[in-house]
């Protein structure tokens, strides 16, 4: 993308009886909004974190402008709005507003707040439309797009949720200038997720620079977005469900999801992502099916920008519990998604305990 008007277009298609939609990426693109709302809407809601406070009242303002009946519902930043609780004072505020099945649900903000608000939408009256607006690294290359929707519960992560994809997702760039750094680099763990999984290039330039890599203004910044968001919509276009291959989008999350929920949501995902790719990763290795060469690649590439690379070792056996519940799981097995090769994501079932423990060995700290 080279100018500020650009706008870049990336079809996601219908999949399992759901309408195709697309994802725009650029700059100045909130005028793309009432469109996707649709013209049916008499309401809409505009869901948003604290830390847009600001935003979500200038949308609010943009949209009741524009003859809609608009309300702004703020719920807490991160994963402290992904809760029941968070969920049923949504549910509270739709329902005073006298929310229709006609009425639109606008999520803005990172993934947490995409999550809430996408899984709001799809509970609310069995389901009602809602627009993505992405404002983080995270949000836009991965949680806005492909319906998965959901929040936490005290067991575990995305424990309850809803595939219900969005009628379109708005991705401006311009967001990103707000964004604390860590929260950007922690965007890039699922950014080099897919370099891993299916786009090398992506690997190529981040290793290219990756101190620039950690920047909106980085040169290839919108690049690796797109490229990013590219392979989701490919990925989620033809298994929304999760019956097959979108399970490789779960790359290095196994682990992760376990690091989060054992500490208590504090950290970042991507944090979490990182350190559960070097996991994944090692266990690649130990199995036999992965080279040295691109093993080790991992813990570059996440190092030089900055993502972590390791847990604490003592925390072993809370964390094999909690990914027993795992969604790949399927009865006792455990199932990892591990690679084969750059680039060659596949399945490892019921590995050896002894293997998970030399693999978690290799990034305990
Ligand atoms: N549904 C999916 O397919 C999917 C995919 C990946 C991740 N996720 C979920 O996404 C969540 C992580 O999302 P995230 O990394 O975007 O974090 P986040 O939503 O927690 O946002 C991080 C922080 O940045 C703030 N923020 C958001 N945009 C900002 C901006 N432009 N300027 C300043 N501050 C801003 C937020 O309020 C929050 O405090 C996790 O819950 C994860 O499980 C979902
Ligand atoms: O879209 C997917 O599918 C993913 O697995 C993408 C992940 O990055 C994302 O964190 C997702 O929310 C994890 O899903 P879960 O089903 O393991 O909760
Ligand atoms: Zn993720």
């Amino acid at each position: 993308m080279s100018t500020d008007q650009e706008v870049t277009r990336i079809h996601v298609g219908g999949s399992a009886g759901t309408d195709p939609y697309e994802v725009l990426v650029g700059r100045q693109l909130l005028g793309e909004l009432p469109a996707l709302i649709g013209g049916t809407a008499k309401r809409v809601a505009v869901i948003h974190p604290e830390a847009l406070a600001e935003t979500g009242e200038a949308l609010r303002e943009d949209l009741a402008a524009q003859g809609y009946e608009a309300v702004a519902i703020q719920v807490p930043n991160a994963e402290e709005a992904k809760t029941a609780e968070v969920a049923a004072y949504c549910w509270k505020a739709l329902g005073q507003t006298g929310f229709t099945r006609t009425d639109v649900i606008v999520g803005v903000g990172g993934g947490a707040t995409t999550d809430l608000a996408g899984f709001v939408a799809a509970t609310w009256l069995r389901g009602v439309r809602w627009v993505a607006v992405p404002t983080t690294v995270l949000g836009m290359v991965d949680a806005a797009v492909g319906g998965k929707t959901g929040i936490n519960t005290a067991e575990g992560k995305n424990l309850v949720g809803a595939f219900h994809p969005p009628a379109g997702v708005i991705c401006d760039l311009a967001a990103l200038d707000s964004l604390p750094v860590h929260d950007f680099v922690s965007g890039l763990a699922e950014i080099i997720k897919t370099g891993f999984i299916a786009d090398p290039v992506i690997l190529d330039l981040i290793e290219e620079d990756p101190q620039a890599a950690r920047t909106p203004a980085g040169p290839h910044t919108a690049e690796l977005i797109v490229r990013s968001i590219r392979v989701k919509a490919d990925v989620v276009s033809g298994d929304l469900k999760e019956s097959g291959r979108r399970e490789i989008l779960n790359y290095g999350h196994t682990l992760a999801h376990a690091i989060e929920k054992n500490e208590r949501y504090k950290w970042r995902h991507g944090a979490a992502v990182s350190v559960g790719m070097v996991f994944a990763a090692e266990l690649g290795r130990l199995a036999g099916r992965l080279d040295d060469a691109t093993a080790d690649r991992h813990r570059a590439v996440l190092e030089s920008v900055g993502l972590p690379l390791t847990y604490r070792g003592d925390q072993w056996p809370k964390l094999l519990e909690t990914m027993k519940v795992d969604k790949k799981s399927r009865g006792d097995l455990l199932r990892f998604i591990v690679l084969d090769g750059l680039a060659k994501p596949s399945v490892l079932e019921g590995p050896d305990p002894a293997v998970l423990i030399a693999a978690y060995g290799e990034l305990s700290a």
